[in-house]
């Protein structure tokens, strides 16, 4: 299916644990999410790596500064040759049109799908509202956040499954919803508020989920990848 897949979150402290991870899939080559765990405990080598063994690479770093210098960071992390990367869209339009000049002026070739964080899968709207002192409804925030991403030439968002349909129905041409948040009811949700299972994340129009512990921490891990994206993809 094109433009739909699952992405696993290798939220591993080390190269090594990392790479043993990847080769117990032998049948397959996941698309990989490198966050900020592994990225700062093993420096840009390891994006090189898991690139040069087959997978696309999700470089998940949440750049958030002024605009300046998210042009430029974003510059040098275009040459590491990721597929996706992202910043939080609460940098305001101007910091994500700097993002994107600056994928464009690093990337060699077709530069990486760029999205924006709306608001963190691990933030309840009661917190939003409490601590961030962000009034409106979560569904609210999250299509306005879009919206200025969609305006700064973006590629789509990153949000939580639950509010996939509404960035899907409000902004077309192919406008990407990403989605951690990804549980099954038997599980812990860990540190996760605004979650659902793969199935209905699918039907909510979610592009690419992200799944990082349900696949990462299990018992067979290369199985609960394959029924991760049995319920999301069919396949
Ligand atoms: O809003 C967001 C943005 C990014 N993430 C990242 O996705 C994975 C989810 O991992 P799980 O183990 O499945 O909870 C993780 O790497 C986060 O940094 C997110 O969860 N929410």
């Amino acid at each position: 299916m094109a433009n739909k897949d699952v992405i696993i979150a290798c939220d591993f402290g080390t190269r090594e644990e990392t790479l043993a991870f990847l080769d117990r899939f032998t049948a397959e080559k996941p698309y990989v999410k490198i966050g900020m765990e592994l990225f700062y405990g093993e420096g840009p080598q390891i994006v090189r790596e898991v690139k040069a063994r087959g997978h696309r690479v999700f470089l998940d770093l949440k750049l958030h500064d002024i605009p300046n210098t998210v042009r430029r960071a974003m510059k040098n992390l275009a040459k590491l040759g990721v597929d996706m990367t992202n910043v939080h869209a609460a940098g305001t339009i101007e910091m994500m049109e700097a993002a994107k000049a600056g994928l464009e002026e690093g990337a060699a070739g077709r530069r990486p799908l760029l999205i924006a964080v709306t608001q963190l899968t691990s933030t309840s709207e009661p917190r939003m509202r409490e601590e961030l002192l962000i009034p409106a409804p979560m569904g609210e925030v999250v299509t306005r956040y879009a919206a200025n991403a969609r305006a700064a030439g973006l590629d789509g968002v990153v949000c939580s499954p639950l509010e996939a349909a509404l960035v899907k129905g409000s902004f077309s041409g192919g406008f990407l919803a990403v989605t951690p948040g990804i549980r099954y009811p038997d599980a812990r949700a860990d540190d996760q508020a605004r979650v659902t299972i793969p199935a209905r994340a699918r039907e909510l129009g979610a592009d690419y989920i992200v799944v990082g512990r349900p696949v990462t921490a299990a018992d067979d891990p290369v199985g609960a990848y394959r029924r991760v994206r049995f319920d999301f993809l069919g396949e």
